[in-house]
């Protein structure tokens, strides 16, 4: 009746999974509760859940981002614990076949549920608004693309209270994760978790991308299109062309170890480097898919905060592209080892360094842009200065690992290790950092505290080097990585060290947390009447904070870059047409979060071999699917009364001070439009 599930599955003899579940459900309990006292599912569900407007869809995809950082991080500071205390004789508190499971899905929780839903929600929150559109082009797919990489969340949380999650290092190579050697369910967790949020993904590259093709406001050639824009482009573009391969990769090992195929076994004619090839094929692109969004969101800020234009706004575009297209021809050089012969390591060890030309082209143009600029040291410039430092370090150090022959050393020690939290943590996080103290008070209508902001700042900057600086030196002196215990003790202090460095970033965590609590509560304080706190160049700024749930009442005409920047020059940012027009809107619909839902029954069930419930899931799947596709009621107008109402109450303050000055002749630019 339950396939291979039975009570055996929850570890209740493994105290410490035990206390997390049980903190975990009085956590859970408490919120529930919390809700319901508040009255607020209604509410929840109408507004949040269902909703198909993406800058509320970008907001829930942070959360989900800033939850599974927490959850990522646990597991960081369990393992720096375990490492701290194994040396020697001593073994620590952490079984092997435990710090297997712990690593794994750090690294699989901090890429596909942390970073990626971070970058996905930035877009989802800017770019609609800074390509002056109204939403994305497929709101209802945008709905959809979300639940089901919270679907994945579900998933992966779920393998660690019922059965195990992989215990082979975070892209599951073969022969390893084939069902001889991983017997358990933990690979089919990571199989289908992985599946459908990558669905989730790849729905969202290809709605972002006819989004910024089609969407734009009239007038904004591609060339006109802001940074950020132009790197969550690319990164779309990347997104498409990737995850194809990780969702073909990971159906081919779900065949071997389902349907006994032999893809990947060297019996039966399978062979374990055609998957190393696959999965790097996808994962190489993928940390540029990562990264580019980050490095959008510094062009921002450090354009906006020098009070200057960009420096190098084309340079900046074509070293993008150029990092788009150079990603897809360096993933071997994450296996110079396995026998590729000179001449093709010799290739994409140079192919790797090339890239490094566009990213120094796009770290100058930062530089050139603060130059002579009045910078303004604001908590998003700061993370921004932190990664202009930290990651060229993180880079350099790639690019020492791009020389094949060094790799031979270097590969898979913890000089790797070092490598990519340098780029990951230096770059990603403390983009997505500075991001969001920039455009929190779009989504918001209030700006975050500084002065927890800086204290995160510090905490992160200080307790990166400190944790992350050692392991350089314990890979050059031959640690590898993934060990639960190591006999040399020579090695425990800068494992100490580490670890007080990962207690750092603790705080920083921390500091992240209460600055969101104070911000909350002082918002009226915090509070930004004008829609553009910073004195932004690009057109989210132009519209209220929060922004209307149609975003603009009249789409914005633009002829040059940084349209808005020069609107303000000329006086005439904020113009009140004479009259409104009915706006088109997309209705919310919950199909979105029934397919979600089914999805999860459909991956447990795949998970633990229960094929009724299988065919339940998918069945609903394909029910809610059909629902929507036979909905006729899926938009409705805004009466241009109401359009009116609400950009009064929008504009009133903003007329007090004399910034609403004149009204345009509304027809004639409409119909131009
Ligand atoms: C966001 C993530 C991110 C980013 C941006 C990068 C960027 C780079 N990475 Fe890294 N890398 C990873 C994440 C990332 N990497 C991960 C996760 C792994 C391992 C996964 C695993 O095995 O589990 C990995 C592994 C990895 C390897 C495999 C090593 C091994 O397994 O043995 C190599 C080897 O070539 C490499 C190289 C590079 C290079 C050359 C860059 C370049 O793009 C860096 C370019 C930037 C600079 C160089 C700095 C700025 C430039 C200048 C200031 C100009 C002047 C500089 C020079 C001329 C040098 N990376
Ligand atoms: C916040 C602080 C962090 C700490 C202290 C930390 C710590 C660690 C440690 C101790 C390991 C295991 C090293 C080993 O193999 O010996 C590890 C692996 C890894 N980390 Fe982190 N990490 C952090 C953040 C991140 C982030 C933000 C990401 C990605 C977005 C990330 C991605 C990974 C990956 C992919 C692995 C490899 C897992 C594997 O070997 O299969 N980490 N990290
Ligand atoms: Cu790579």
């Amino acid at each position: 009746m339950f396939g291979k599930l039975t009570l055996s599955a929850i570890p209740f003899d493994q105290p410490i999974i035990m206390g997390t579940l049980l903190m975990v459900m009085l956590g859970g309990a408490a919120l529930l509760g919390f809700v319901t006292y508040q009255r607020k599912w209604a509410y929840l569900w109408s507004e949040w859940f269902t909703t198909v407007d993406h800058k509320k869809i970008g907001v829930m995809y942070i959360i989900m981002a800033l939850v599974m950082l927490l959850r990522g991080f646990a597991d960081a500071i369990m393992m720096r614990t375990q490492q701290a205390m194994a040396s020697a004789d001593a073994a620590g508190y952490l079984p092997p076949h435990h710090f297997d499971q712990v690593f794994t899905a750090h690294g699989d929780i901090m890429i596909f549920f942390m970073a990626m839903p971070f970058i996905t929600g930035l877009m989802n929150l800017v770019v609609p608004l800074q390509i002056g559109a109204r939403d994305v082009a497929y709101p209802f797919l945008n709905s959809l693309s979300f639940w089901l990489t919270a679907g994945g969340v579900v998933l992966i949380m779920a393998s660690l209270f019922i059965g195990d999650f992989a215990a082979t290092g975070w892209l599951a190579y073969p022969p390893l994760s084939e069902l001889k050697y991983s017997p358990t369910v933990g690979v089919d967790y990571y199989i289908w978790s992985l599946q459908l949020s990558g669905l989730g993904t790849t729905l969202s590259g290809i709605n972002f991308i006819v989004t910024i093709l089609k969407m734009r406001a009239p007038g904004m050639t591609l060339m006109k299109m802001p940074v950020f824009t132009w790197t969550a482009l690319v990164t779309n573009i990347l997104i498409v062309a990737a995850f194809p391969v990780l969702t073909v990769a990971l159906a081919l090992l779900g065949a071997d170890r389902y349907l006994g195929m032999h893809f990947f076994t060297n019996d039966a004619g399978g062979n374990a480097m055609m998957y190393v090839n696959l999965i790097w094929i996808w994962g190489h692109p993928e940390v540029y898919i990562l990264i580019l969004p980050c490095f959008g969101a510094y062009s921002e800020i450090i354009a906006t905060f020098s009070g200057k234009p960009l420096f190098g706004y084309k340079s900046m575009v074509y070293a993008t592209a150029a990092i788009g297209v150079l990603s897809f021809l360096v993933w071997l050089h994450h296996f110079f080892t396995m026998g590729s012969g000179a001449s093709v390591n010799a290739f994409f060890g140079i192919m790797t360094m090339i890239i490094s030309v566009p990213t120094g082209v796009k770290l100058f143009n930062w530089l050139f842009t603060m130059y002579r600029g009045r910078v303004r040291f604001t908590v998003p410039v700061l993370w921004t200065i932190g990664f202009m430092v930290t990651f060229v370090i993180g880079g350099v150090t790639g690019v020492l690992m791009a020389v094949p022959g060094a790799d031979f050393v270097l590969h898979n020690s913890l000089f790797l290790i070092a490598h990519f939290h340098n780029t990951i943590i230096g770059g990603v996080v403390f983009g997505c950092l500075a991001a969001m103290n920039y455009w929190f008070p779009k989504a918001f209508g209030f700006k975050l505290a500084e002065r927890w902001g800086k204290a995160s700042f510090w905490c992160w900057l200080v307790g990166f080097y400190v944790a992350f600086m050692p392991l350089y030196i314990l890979g050059l002196k031959g640690m590898t990585r993934r060990m639960n215990h190591y006999a040399n003790p020579d090695w425990q202090p800068y494992l100490i060290v580490a670890l007080i460095g990962a207690v750092i970033i603790l705080f920083g965590i921390f500091f992240t947390v209460l600055q969101l609590y104070v911000s909350v509560r002082d918002r009226v304080t915090l509070r930004d009447p004008s829609g553009d706190p910073w004195g932004g160049r690009t057109l989210e700024w132009s519209t209220s904070s929060p922004a209307p749930f149609y975003n603009f009442a009249v789409l914005p005409q633009v002829r040059q870059l940084d349209q808005f920047w020069t609107d303000k020059q000329d006086g005439v940012a904020y113009m009140r047409p004479n009259r409104y027009e009915d706006i088109h809107m997309p209705r919310n619909t919950g199909v979105g979060v029934f397919m979600g839902l089914f999805g999860v029954v459909l991956g447990f069930a795949l998970v633990w071999h229960i094929w009724w419930m299988a065919a339940l899931g998918l069945a609903g799947m394909v029910g809610s699917f059909l629902v929507r596709v036979y909905d006729r009621d899926i938009d409705y107008w805004v009466p241009a009364a109401e359009v009116e109402r609400i950009e009064r109450a929008r504009l009133a303050p903003l007329q007090k001070v004399g910034l609403v000055t004149v009204a345009v002749p509304a027809d004639d630019e409409q119909k131009a439009a």
